[in-house]
């Protein structure tokens, strides 16, 4: 893949997507691993002279409009620790371009409020594209997202490439998901349903056990028992049912609840047989993280993306605390993965006792179904024509 290392960028406008969709709490980032992980990209291309634009989303603010708590202004103050003499700016309105100036870096304000953005708008792509002479994608995190400053962009810009830490994250990932060591569990928890669920099939073929958490799990506990108001997609749950044929994945027994989402919220243990409809299901029980205990001590190998319970909450933080602490401990390779993952990780162990951490989740997982990016085709088709 055609790499910015490779081109010729001095004096030239490069726009690099970059995934700086980081968890901000109190408007304070509480995990800056995918910042930091951005920066050898932004800091050759400052290096080597370019008139450096970033553009990133952060979560996901209502199309089309203004949200300061979605705002990239926490992301700027954080950079501006990271990278000295250089003027950080950010561009509020840049669609239809702005005025900029050799040795500044731009920032431009969250894409998702872009109208078009999510559905990757042919026109939207095309004027982030004249913003640039090239386009660089170092978003690992969203490389799966066919959006416009993901994907379409590219059919617009002069010239696309890769950024060094898509490329370091593809090579590195392929690399140590070829032949992994038996027994091997992957845990897949979180709450993106929709971008997670399907990979559960082609799990079911290739790991010894499976872990569902968070709202993944809840569409098996949904299968025969009430989930009152967890969160839960219900066209998954006759999909559920058809995947526990051979047994590989484990159910929990027991939950804590809560009634609301609070951060101060009580917990209640229950077992899954006493779901009431007011109840939201927010964590694994004593039980059920004993049984899982049991599996990673007997694993070579640990896939994770997506939390167990909404470990943000003050009462529901067990699950993820307690897997994230023995899979550190156990002397098993293990591969983390996706924003929320890995914030939690960093919040409940020592991110130094994990074989490796990737920014991505959702994109992770594409990588260890075999599937090629959307984006590092694309980009691999346009230079093979040029
Ligand atoms: N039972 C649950 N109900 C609702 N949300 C949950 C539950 N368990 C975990 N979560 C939430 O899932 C979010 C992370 O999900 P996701 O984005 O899929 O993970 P990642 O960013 O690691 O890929 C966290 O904010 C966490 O609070
Ligand atoms: O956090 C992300 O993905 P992840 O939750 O799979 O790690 C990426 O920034 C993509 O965000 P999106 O899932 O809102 O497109």
């Amino acid at each position: 893949m055609l790499s910015i290392n490779n081109i010729n960028i001095k004096n030239k406008r490069v726009l690099i997507r970059s995934d700086l969709n980081v968890p901000i709490n109190n408007k304070k980032i509480s995990s800056d691993t995918r910042i930091l992980a951005s920066l050898p990209t932004i800091k050759l291309a400052i290096k080597k002279k370019a008139i450096v634009i970033i553009m990133s989303h952060l979560g996901r603010p209502k199309e089309n409009e203004y949200n300061e708590n979605y705002s990239l202004k926490y992301i700027l103050n954080y950079l501006k620790k990271k990278i000295k003499n250089i003027k950080i700016i950010l561009v509020k309105k840049y669609l239809n371009g702005f005025n900029f100036k050799y040795g500044n870096l731009y920032i431009l304000e969250n894409v998702r409020f872009n109208k078009g953005e999510k559905k990757n708008s042919l026109l939207l792509s095309k004027k982030y594209a004249s913003l640039c002479d090239i386009f660089v994608m170092d978003a690992f995190g969203s490389s799966h997202r066919k959006q416009s400053s993901t994907y379409g962009v590219s059919l617009f810009a002069k010239i696309s490439c890769a950024g060094l830490l898509l490329i370091s994250e593809i090579n590195t990932l392929n690399k140590y998901l070829n032949k992994p060591k038996r027994p091997m569990t992957v845990i897949l928890g979180g709450s993106k349903i929709s971008t997670k669920f399907n990979i559960l099939k082609y799990l079911n073929k290739i790991s010894d056990y499976i872990i569902v958490g968070g709202g993944i799990a809840n569409n098996f506990i949904a299968i025969k028992n009430k989930v009152g108001n967890s969160l839960y997609e219900k066209k998954y749950i006759e999909k559920s049912k058809k995947l526990l044929k051979n047994n590989k994945i484990l159910i929990p027994k027991d939950v804590y609840v809560g009634k609301s989402i609070l951060y101060n919220e009580k917990s209640k243990i229950k077992n899954i047989k006493k779901i009431k409809e007011n109840d939201i299901i927010l964590d694994f029980g004593i039980k059920t993280i004993l049984n899982i205990i049991k599996i990673i001590i007997n694993s070579n190998t640990i896939l994770w993306n997506g939390p167990i319970g909404m470990f943000e909450l003050m009462n529901f933080k067990n699950g993820t605390k307690i897997i994230s602490k023995i899979i550190s401990l156990n002397k098993c390779f293990s591969i983390i993965g996706g924003g929320d993952t890995i914030s939690a990780i960093s919040i409940f162990s020592n991110k130094k006792n994990f074989s490796y951490i990737s920014t991505g989740g959702g994109s992770f997982l594409q990588l260890l179904e075999g599937k090629i990016l959307p984006i590092v085709k694309l980009i691999n088709n346009i230079n093979f024509l040029n």
